[in-house]
């Protein structure tokens, strides 16, 4: 069987609870606050900071020419395109640079951020592809989920149709592509690492949605 089959079948009860969990079902139906909301919008912003430096890494990585071009490229789509989709929302919710400068990344903000970079940098490349699927996947699934069923008008639809787009499922269908192949010939000690490092950023996907469900803070 291939890593990503195995991974997803090995963390599909926690892709569940993520599908069910109050942020996205309200997101879904549109009743979502606003304050949620916008405490998700501007960590994302943060994270997304993170996770495109994650992804230069990995492209340093790459174990061919092809795995430059396609992590590059995921690292400066991940600034782009979604710093776009954030100013939309950034100025829907009268968030200005400034603020967004002084929000300090939250704690579950701060430690996804932290995993994502200290793996790109530690751990061997098929380590670090496996730490960065989720991100792509588990969006890549609970957009399409939400699309499927969203109310209509929703106040977040510019969020769903990012992530239900074809674009962006090109994209997770790479990565999944290549993170396979790259586990094909991994060691076995490689491997649980592998699967270690999904699971790891599958919980912090989790808590993600959790913390801007209740508005997580520093609580000192
Ligand atoms: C926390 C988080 N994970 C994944 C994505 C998708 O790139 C995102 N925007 N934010």
């Amino acid at each position: 069987m291939s890593f990503s089959t195995d991974a997803w079948t090995a963390n599909k009860a926690l892709y569940d609870t993520i599908r069910a969990m109050p942020f996205n079902v309200a997101l879904k139906e549109g009743s979502l606050s606003e304050d949620r909301f916008k405490h998700y919008i501007i960590q994302d912003a943060h994270y997304l900071i993170a996770f495109g430096r994650a992804l230069a890494v990995a492209a340093a990585k790459a174990d061919d020419p092809d795995g430059i071009v396609q992590f590059s490229e995921g690292a400066k789509v991940a600034i782009i395109v979604e710093r776009a989709l954030h100013a939309d929302y950034f100025q829907r919710f009268k968030v200005t640079p400034a603020d967004f400068e002084s929000t300090p990344l939250s704690p579950v903000c701060h430690h996804y951020s932290n995993f994502l970079i200290a793996t790109a940098w530690a751990e061997p490349y098929p380590v670090v592809l496996a730490a960065l699927l989720p991100c792509f996947w588990i969006y890549a699934e609970v957009g399409r989920a939400i699309h499927a069923e969203a109310a209509s008008p929703n106040n977040y639809q510019a969020w769903i149709d990012t992530y239900a787009g074809q674009e962006f499922h090109d994209a997770v269908a790479a990565v999944i592509a290549t993170t396979d192949r790259v586990a094909a010939k991994a060691s076995p000690e490689t491997l649980k690492a592998m699967h270690h490092a999904f699971t790891r950023a599958t919980q912090l996907e989790w808590m993600f949605w959790d913390s801007a469900w209740n508005l997580g803070d520093w609580p000192v």
